[in-house]
């Protein structure tokens, strides 16, 4: 590529670090390694690949996710449209949009985004373009795409640099921003392709010099590429908008008549990515994913996996031009016929793809060929379709409205339909009415019911509150008597205690007194008895010195005694013998 081409765009576009910082989320690579130029072909890098197909990734809910974005009044509609009515009103909440056709009726239509006028850059972003790219990062074929008018705000939305305001900058900034956040330096790679869609002819806007480059399909494979489409591989953010305003400034060509080109033709930015995760020896990862189409080379020794992706960011030209209005100045027939082509190719191949057909006509247009990834199941894709507030250009607004429908499955068209079928709108109209009048009729019934409950109950709170207040007055006075009775009674009782205690005192001081008084009483009893015990003591020695004097006495007279008897045993002893031996003498027999 032709460096001096955009080597001197690059001024300005390099934010202000507090301006990286306002953006939460934002965090900027701050490796300083030149942009390296690579004229690599698409298809080269395609023929190591193997391609599995599988479903979508799971939280893929429908086949396109098209959004709805208004753009806010110019100073010139600010001014020339003060008068008129509203002609469109967005309900972003309810993801629905309402065309007036008068005064009276209108028309509405459902998005899986509506996105109002005051809706920032960023959040569009992260609304629309953030689950594209995670899902590109895992390897699935995304894209963003911008549907709409001349000056709706496609560019703005999708290639805006945030030159002048850095939280202006679109959707492609954005994507670079987040897949380099998530980039592993010296495994992974991204690289860009910038190209311009041009009454059928593709033009690289990195190197314009090339002409008009043949799109080419594998055989084997089926897989598209542009072999001489330059793809330049970042290193960085700063690199990327070099890049951009290099390519930006190849749009807008010297001659007169291409100033115009850029709303008549299509803009396509080619991200291809490619990631190097840890797998296992000779297994792909796409086992580890529930379905998707994920290009991918297993590098069989060291057991890593390259994850290819690739994220189609398209401007498309402005709807308008399918058309071929007289106020479209200098529009020539090439020029709308081949616009009108593309867009219709496009529009059938979304609406085949959100019908399920198995056949999606890719092959009518050049357009819908480069992009044919998109159609065939697994990848992320988002339609924005941009629409201006004015009244003035209701046609325009409301067939770029229907193209977004068109992409959208069926069942979420049925209303746009039945918007067309006047008996089935008035059937299900009348029905409706009927039907709220029912519903209003026992709304009333059922609020007359509890209007009614309410009073009753109103009634029996009311009754229960004044029985519960007499309850607690009777209660309260009851209380109040019970207390003087029992204080009365606790001051007879301290009254009666006091006295008691009183006698109590007296009593002690006077069993006090008798107690000393009879320990006195008792002294002298005990020094009398003491005395009459020594009385009495003396007498009985008296009496026992008696009695021995007695005793020995009667032992004296008993010893004289004894004497006696023994001198008269011996007496009679002696006459017993005399007695024994007369009667020996005798002779008389015993
Ligand atoms: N959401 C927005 N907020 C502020 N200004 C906007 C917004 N959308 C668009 N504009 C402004 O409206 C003008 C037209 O926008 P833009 O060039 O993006 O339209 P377009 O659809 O790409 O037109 P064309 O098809 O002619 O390229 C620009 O000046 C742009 O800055």
């Amino acid at each position: 590529m032709n460096m001096s081409s955009y080597a001197n765009c690059i001024s300005g576009t390099i934010p202000s670090s507090s301006e990286v910082q306002a953006e939460k989320g934002i965090s900027l690579n701050t490796q300083t390694c030149p942009t390296r130029i690579r004229p690599k072909t698409m298809s080269s890098a395609a023929s190591i690949v193997r391609r599995t197909i599988n479903h979508r990734p799971k939280d893929n809910g429908g086949s396109v996710k098209v959004a709805l974005r208004l753009r806010p009044r110019n100073s010139e509609e600010l001014e020339n449209d003060a008068d008129l009515t509203d002609y469109v009103e967005l309900l972003p909440e309810m993801k629905l949009l309402r065309l007036r056709k008068n005064n009276w009726d209108y028309e509405e239509f459902e998005f899986d985004e509506v996105l109002d006028e005051t809706v920032s850059q960023k959040e569009v972003y992260d609304v629309v373009m953030k689950p594209v790219v995670k899902a590109v990062l895992e390897g699935y074929n995304g894209a963003v795409i911008a549907y709409g008018s001349a000056g709706t705000g496609k560019t703005f939305t999708l290639a805006n640099l945030g030159k002048e305001n850095y939280a202006d900058r679109g959707v492609m900034v954005r994507s670079i921003e987040d897949i380099l956040d998530d980039f592993s330096f010296g495994q992974d790679s991204v690289s860009v392709s910038y190209l311009q869609l041009y009454l059928e002819a593709v033009k690289d806007l990195l190197a314009p010099e090339k002409g008009n480059l043949a799109i080419t399909e594998d055989p084997e494979t089926g897989d598209i590429s542009l072999p001489g489409a330059t793809s330049v591989e970042l290193k960085d953010r700063t690199s990327f908008l070099d890049l951009l305003t290099a390519g930006d400034a190849n749009r807008n060509l010297p001659d007169s008549k291409m100033n115009i080109e850029s709303t008549r033709s299509h803009t396509l930015l080619l991200v291809e990515v490619r990631k190097t995760v840890k797998g296992k020896q000779g297994k792909y990862l796409t086992a580890s994913y529930d379905g998707g189409v994920s290009l991918q080379t297993s590098i069989s020794n060291d057991a890593l996996t390259i994850k290819k992706s690739k994220l189609w960011i398209v401007d498309l030209a402005g709807s308008e031009i399918r058309e071929n209005k007289s106020g479209n100045e200098g529009l020539s027939f090439d020029e709308a016929k081949f616009v009108n082509l593309s867009l219709t190719a496009l529009g059938r191949s979304f609406h085949a793809f959100a019908e399920g057909n198995r056949h999606v006509p890719t092959r009518d247009s050049k357009l819908t060929r480069l992009l044919c990834d998109l159609f065939e199941g697994a990848s992320r894709t988002s339609l924005i379709i941009t629409i201006g507030p004015s009244l003035r250009h209701k046609v325009d607004t409301r067939n770029s409205i229907l193209f977004g429908q068109r992409a959208m499955k069926a069942e979420n068209m049925r209303r746009v339909k039945d918007d067309f079928d006047y008996e089935t709108l008035c059937r299900d109209l009348q029905a409706k009415v009927d039907q709220l009048t029912a519903e209003n009729e026992r709304q009333s019934n059922l609020v007359f019911d509890a209007e009614k409950r309410l009073k009753r109950i109103t009634e029996e709170v009311e009754l229960t509150i004044q029985k519960s207040e007499r309850q607690a007055k009777a209660l309260l006075e009851e209380s109040h008597a019970k207390i003087l009775l029992i204080q009365k009674e606790n001051m007879e009782s301290i009254k009666k205690l006091k006295q008691e205690c009183h006698q109590l005192e007296k009593d002690l001081n006077e069993n006090t007194r008798k107690f000393c008084t009879q320990n006195e009483c008792v002294a002298l009893e005990k020094t009398q008895i003491e005395d009459e015990i020594s009385r009495k003591q003396q007498e009985m020695e008296e009496c026992l010195q008696e009695y021995h004097r007695e005793l020995s006495d009667i032992i004296a007279r008993i010893d004289k005694e004894c004497i006696q008897r023994q001198s008269v045993e011996r007496r009679l002893k002696e006459l017993e013998d005399q007695m024994k031996a007369r009667k020996r003498n005798l002779n008389v027999p015993k």
